[in-house]
């Protein structure tokens, strides 16, 4: 195996093989032992965008709710699901399947497209030109203010879909989906978290769904995969410690070895690691 890569594999905790009913339970007692670590918070806030993570995230986070609910007898542990549409959502209904699935206990729905525009509007009549992208992580961050917002007013804390796969590249905005507060599929690839949805009998077509941020109003849907010039399959058999083709390692460890400032608290003097 290369070096870098079972550097990365020891960093981000992943296994090569899980069994996912295991995972599941894992995943569901660190979110209850979470809470009642912290009695004063009750709530798990997450976004829901009809894509595979935000799925599993949602339906774990309503489990361990539920049990903690059951186990306590204390009513004011919730689970709040919060649809984040820029304007109207080409997959909405995906996103209602989702829901539909987790089976939350609350739905907030808080339309992101005005306070994107106007924060856009705000520095482009300055005379600075924003690009497409750049505006489409406004809306990730506003995503992010959205939900501190929810929390803030629900003594909750913000759930994290981030995983092995998303982190090893750094595909996600920094303190927008990559603001969260707790993280529990953090150590799972793309296709472990495909088997705990199947584990959990979730509709294939979310599971099966091509992966999208869809930020990008000139680029609809563009597929993580597209935008990353990598297929997830390539991404998961190398953090598995697979052999790639050394094409396909470079990629990965060039994205890697890019977004290291995301995978860390703001950088002072006493951290070297931007050095390696
Ligand atoms: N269609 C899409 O797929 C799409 C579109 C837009 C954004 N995105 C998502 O947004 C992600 C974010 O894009 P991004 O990474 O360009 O934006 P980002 O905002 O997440 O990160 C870039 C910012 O990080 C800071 N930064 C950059 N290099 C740094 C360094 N070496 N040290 C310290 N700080 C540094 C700078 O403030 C820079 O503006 C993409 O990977 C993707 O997940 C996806
Ligand atoms: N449209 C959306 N509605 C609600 N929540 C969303 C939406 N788009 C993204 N999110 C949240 O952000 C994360 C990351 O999404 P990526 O597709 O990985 O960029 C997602 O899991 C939701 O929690
Ligand atoms: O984060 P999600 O739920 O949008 O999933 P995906 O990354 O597969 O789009
Ligand atoms: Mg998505």
């Amino acid at each position: 195996m290369r070096k870098l890569q079972k550097q990365i594999i020891q960093e981000l905790c992943v296994l090569p093989e899980i069994h996912p009913q295991e995972e599941i339970r894992k995943s569901i007692d660190f979110l209850k032992s979470y809470l009642l670590h912290y009695p004063f918070l009750k709530t798990y806030v997450l976004g829901i965008s009809g894509g595979q993570d935000s799925t599993l995230v949602g339906r774990l986070a309503q489990m361990a709710i539920t049990e903690l609910r059951n186990e306590t007898g204390d009513q004011s542990y919730q689970f709040v699901a919060v649809r984040l549409p820029y304007g109207e959502q080409a997959d909405e209904q995906d996103a209602m399947d989702a829901i539909e699935f987790i089976q939350s206990d609350q739905l907030l729905p808080v339309n992101i497209k005005a306070a994107v525009d106007a924060s856009y509007e705000s520095v482009t009549k300055l005379g600075l030109e924003v690009s497409d992208f750049v505006k489409g992580n406004i809306k990730a961050r506003e995503r992010m203010i959205a939900q501190y917002t929810i929390a803030g007013a629900l003594q909750g804390v913000v759930l994290g879909t981030d995983h092995a796969a998303e982190a090893v590249t750094g595909f996600y905005t920094k303190f927008g989906d990559g603001g969260t507060d707790v993280n529990p599929i953090f150590r799972l690839n793309k296709r472990q978290g495909r088997a705990l949805l199947k584990a959990l009998n979730a509709p294939k077509h979310l599971y099966l769904k091509v992966p999208t941020a869809d930020l990008e109003e000139e680029k609809p849907g563009l597929a993580d995969e597209v935008a990353l010039g990598v297929t997830y399959d390539n991404i998961d058999d190398y953090l598995e410690g697979k052999e790639v083709a050394e094409e396909i390692a470079e990629k990965i460890e060039n994205w890697y070895l890019k977004t290291q400032h995301k995978r860390h608290l703001p950088i002072t003097i006493f951290d070297d690691f931007w050095q390696q």
